[in-house]
């Protein structure tokens, strides 16, 4: 028999109300040894009733005066019977409570055991399991509410909408092979090849929107770099409001990262400022250095600085160089001294960087840098997606393999091979599709899924 599991559902801390959630055969008949009703009438739970009283502990002492919940399974949210105890939520009454259910029987949850049991009691499909820790993990209200239509089932929807269509095209191609000979039912090449492609496009177009949303969803790293001196600290300062890093004249004044976290434009940022890149002989300052190496490898944006009164060197040519460009914002600071156009701006410019010109000391066109952070972390497109079909990195990872059965599909299909050799392409791309929206799933999956989940999920 499946066990039953409990587990505090709410955060550890001092809360209002605190919840312990009890999931399985025997939730309910703990819910009533463990519980004494307020009313002198009670016998039993009434589903989907609050029910006052109090829990208490083996020799009868009350342990907290509660509200508790009774959802009969296969309606509830884990598809099993649930008991929910409304605990004040105080940690140590929390713990109290939840060892005295596990001393009549229960056992602890695992990290997401409550969503992974409603996925195999087929309440939730697997892109809608998933979805409930975007929801807890949302780093912007655009990336929750991609979650909350994910949660909704849109995505699951879609994919199975994608493999729907492919099993049709299955079916076409076994038709042709059966049957080869008759006329009316052959394949048309160039036909079917548009609707391979047709469910090709909507497969991209959902890889697509992984890239374009991901820093709404997942927030974004940018990282200030630069020579030392060129103002970084003053920058990340600007940039957060407050002077939380220290600023100075002297170069090599920042030896060890600062991270803060910043919301541009409702985007959930961490903003880390490093140490000036030099070679140096002051062993803490290396170590910095080497930290800022490693961050910029990490980073979803670079602003690099320099200091425009002095204008880039050598190394700032060598770092813009080993950076991608869509990575990559050059700024060029102290404008207060230098002016908006420097003579090493053009050239520049002529490489194609296009320095934005700003005073980080005085607050000049810090504006103007924000709307370039986000316009770069979103790929041009400063709006989050609407409609939420919005896939998170497994899923992307999923859909690419779709696609490229499907590209092996295309070149099969016009290299001239067999029909009877295609289907394990289509198969293929089934099979990616039916692993997302846990059709096919395994024991690897689910618990690399599972894991990052909190307790009492
Ligand atoms: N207290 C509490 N709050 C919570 C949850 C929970 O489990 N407990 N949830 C999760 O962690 C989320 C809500 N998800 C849920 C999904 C389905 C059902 C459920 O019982 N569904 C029945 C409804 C029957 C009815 O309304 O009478 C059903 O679909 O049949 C409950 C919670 C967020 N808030
Ligand atoms: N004129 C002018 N000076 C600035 C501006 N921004 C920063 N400075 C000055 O430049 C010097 C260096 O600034 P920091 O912000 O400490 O530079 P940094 O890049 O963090 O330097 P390290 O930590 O040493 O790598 C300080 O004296 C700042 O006051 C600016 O917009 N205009
Ligand atoms: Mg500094």
């Amino acid at each position: 028999m499946q066990s039953t599991i409990a587990a505090i559902a709410t955060p550890l801390g001092s809360g209002g109300v605190g919840i312990i959630r009890i999931s399985g055969p025997v939730s309910k008949l703990l819910g009533q040894r463990i519980f004494r009703s307020s009313r002198s009438g009670f016998t039993d739970f009434r589903p989907y009733v609050l029910h006052h009283g109090t829990v208490l502990d083996a020799r009868g002492t009350t342990l907290d005066e509660v509200l508790i919940s009774y959802m009969p399974g296969p309606g509830s949210y884990t598809g099993e019977d649930v008991i929910e105890i409304n605990c004040h939520g105080g940690p140590l009454v929390l713990q109290a409570v939840l060892e005295r259910v596990l001393e009549l029987g229960a056992i602890p949850a695992c990290p997401g055991e409550f969503t992974k049991r409603a996925f195999l009691n087929g309440r939730l499909d697997l892109t809608q399991a998933e979805a409930v820790a975007e929801m807890i993990e949302g780093r912007s209200v655009q990336g929750l509410a991609m979650a909350a239509s994910k949660l909704g089932g849109l995505l699951g929807d879609k994919l199975r909408a994608l493999r729907n269509a492919l099993e049709e095209l299955k079916i076409e191609l076994c038709v042709a092979v059966d049957f080869p000979e008759d006329e009316v039912e052959c394949l048309e090449p160039e036909a079917f090849a548009r609707r391979v492609e047709g469910v090709l496009d909507e497969t991209r177009e959902l890889i697509a929107a992984y890239a374009r949303n991901r820093c709404w969803r997942e927030g974004a790293l940018v990282v200030l770099a630069g020579r030392v001196n060129a103002g970084k600290s003053s920058l990340m300062n600007g940039l957060l409001g407050r002077d939380r890093a220290i600023v100075t004249n002297v170069p090599g004044t920042t030896r060890d990262y600062l991270e803060e976290t910043i919301v541009l434009g409702g985007m959930t940022i961490r903003l880390v400022d490093t140490a000036g890149l030099r070679e140096t002989r002051d062993q803490v300052e290396q170590v910095g250095v080497e930290r800022t190496r490693a961050l910029l490898q990490e980073a979803d944006l670079v602003l690099l600085l320099i200091d425009g009164s002095r204008g880039p060197d050598q190394e700032d040519e060598s770092l813009a160089r080993s950076l991608p460009r869509e990575k990559l914002v050059v700024v060029g600071n102290k404008v207060d001294v230098c002016g908006e156009e420097p003579g090493w701006k053009r050239t520049w410019e002529e490489a194609g960087y296009a320095p934005l010109m700003l005073s980080a000391r005085q607050g000049t066109h810090l504006d103007r840098l924000e709307a370039v952070i986000i316009q770069c972390l979103t790929r041009g497109q400063a709006e989050a997606d609407q409609g939420g079909l919005v896939p998170n990195l497994r899923q992307k990872q999923g859909l690419e393999q779709g696609a490229k059965a499907l590209e092996a599909l295309l070149d099969d299909l016009k290299a001239g091979v067999p029909y009877d050799l295609l289907a394990v392409h289509v198969d293929a791309a089934c099979t990616a599709f039916m692993e997302l929206t846990g059709e096919i799933t395994s024991d690897e999956v689910l618990n690399a899924i599972f894991k990052d989940f909190c307790i009492g999920k």
